[in-house]
């Protein structure tokens, strides 16, 4: 795991917009598209506003997000939402959205499908992940139902995850599909995730889910 150190957080969305653009340029320099997952949350948005406007060949980058919450996709907490508001404007409207969740009663019911759609865009050619104070990424939460399974080797692709500190059920891509992403990277702001990855990286996966996924990791971090 490699920290970067920001001076500031507007200097760290620039900078971290930057090295993803390259990232997904040097992909298609050797791959048909290049498949692209990002976080939800507070933390990435002035990321994608930088990103969205990088000038790549975006027809050819599949967006997707690190995990969902089961909510139609006008909600103010749908992932989906943030992605198409924040970064899939200007020159990346070009890129394909590959969502994680539709409207159903039971998000298992998509799930199989919605697998069957990713699949070929697996390994993930560049992956952003966010942290929260709890050492959660993605939905990936300790203590959660099914939290184990998620965490194994021979996990699916997608978790369905109920959280109880959270409001909605999620759909999350598991532990081993965000582990072996080519190019994997986390963007954390604040003291308090500073110390929460420090905690992190003397727990196992059940206790600290991001521990699962801190080899080969570019942290990117300001206070
Ligand atoms: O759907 C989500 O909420 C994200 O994918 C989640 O993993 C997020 O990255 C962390 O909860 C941090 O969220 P903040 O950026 O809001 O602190």
């Amino acid at each position: 795991m490699k920290i970067i150190e920001y001076a500031d957080r507007e200097m760290m969305a620039i900078d971290v917009a930057n090295v993803l653009a390259g990232e997904i340029e040097a992909t298609l320099l050797t791959h048909d598209t290049a498949s692209l997952a990002v976080p939800g949350g507070t933390t990435p948005g002035p990321v994608f506003d930088g990103l969205c406007a990088a000038d790549l060949e975006w027809d050819r980058v599949h967006v997707l997000p690190t995990d969902e919450r089961c909510v139609p996709e006008d909600h103010e907490r749908s992932n989906a939402r943030l992605i198409k508001e924040r970064l899939l404007v200007n020159r990346a409207s070009n890129a394909r959205f590959m969502p994680l969740y539709y409207p159903v009663d039971d998000p298992e019911e998509c799930r199989p499908e919605i697998q069957t759609m990713l699949s070929p865009e697996l390994p993930l050619s560049v992956l952003l992940l966010g942290m929260g104070d709890d050492m959660h990424t993605a939905s990936l939460f300790a203590g959660m139902p099914g939290l184990d399974a998620a965490l194994g080797d021979g996990a699916p692709i997608l978790a369905v995850a109920r959280p109880e500190t959270q409001p909605e059920a999620r759909i999350t891509l598991t532990a081993r599909i965000l582990d072996g992403a080519m190019s994997k990277h986390l963007l954390i702001q604040g003291q308090s995730k500073r110390d929460a990855l420090e905690r992190a990286r003397g727990l196992p996966p059940e206790e600290a889910p991001i521990a699962a996924v801190l080899d080969d990791l570019t942290v990117h971090w300001a206070e």
